[in-house]
């Protein structure tokens, strides 16, 4: 365990503490981009209302709620879906580094494609926080373009918290990568962060 990760056990008995939970909601798909190059997989992340990318999920009240409950009550504002969640798609949980006292759980869960394809047609119809603490989902791509298109440019933008971490965390749990595309997308990723400029007008 990473030396901030904490046993889901230790996480519920900071009483002190803040409690979130965010999910990895993905499914896998025949579908290909241009014709020719694989999806794979569909992964969800959404882009927040302060600009920075994340996955779905919120602050949960463990004196009120389960975790898993609280998840689906923020699953329900935030995607407009209701996306039941159990202990079986629970992951980790981490100590954030900041703010303190604020306990980051994480869960993944597999859906099919048409599920998934709903989520994000009710994400824009039917969620309150649509517009709101939601400025819209969006889908991570999982290729690597000759240019560096794909992964490592998605890896390249801001994300909340330890986020990024959990994306790259999942990606290789669930296999959805093999482990030299991950990483070489990470490295790329890494060297762009310094070159990527944009047409000054
Ligand atoms: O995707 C995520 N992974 C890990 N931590 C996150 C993620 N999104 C937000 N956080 C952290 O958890 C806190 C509460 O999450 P969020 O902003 O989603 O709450 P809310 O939906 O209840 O307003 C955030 O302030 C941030 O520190
Ligand atoms: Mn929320
Ligand atoms: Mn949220
Ligand atoms: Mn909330």
């Amino acid at each position: 365990m990473a030396a901030r990760d904490m046993t889901r056990e230790a996480a519920l008995s900071r009483l002190d503490h803040k409690h979130a939970c965010h999910i990895l909601l993905y499914a896998d798909s025949q579908a290909k981009l241009f014709g020719k190059i694989p999806v794979k997989h569909i992964v969800l992340m959404q882009m927040r209302f302060d600009g920075l990318l994340g996955f779905p999920g919120g602050l949960v009240k463990p004196s009120e709620e389960s975790l898993e409950a609280g998840l689906s009550r923020e699953l329900q504002e935030e995607l407009g879906a209701s996306v039941p969640v159990t202990m079986d798609d629970y992951v980790s949980s981490h100590l954030a580094q900041s703010p303190p006292r604020l306990i980051l759980h994480f869960y993944s869960k597999k859906i099919k494609e048409a599920e998934l394809l709903e989520i994000e047609r009710a994400a824009v119809l039917n969620a309150v926080d649509h517009g709101l603490e939601v400025l819209g989902l969006t889908r991570v791509p999982l290729y690597t373009l000759r240019n560096g298109g794909g992964l490592p440019w998605f890896l390249s933008h801001s994300f909340i918290s330890n986020s990024r971490a959990q994306l790259l965390e999942a990606l290789r749990r669930l296999d959805l990568m093999s482990p030299q595309a991950l990483e070489e997308a990470v490295k790329k990723a890494e060297e762009m962060r310094h070159t990527v400029k944009s047409d000054p007008h």
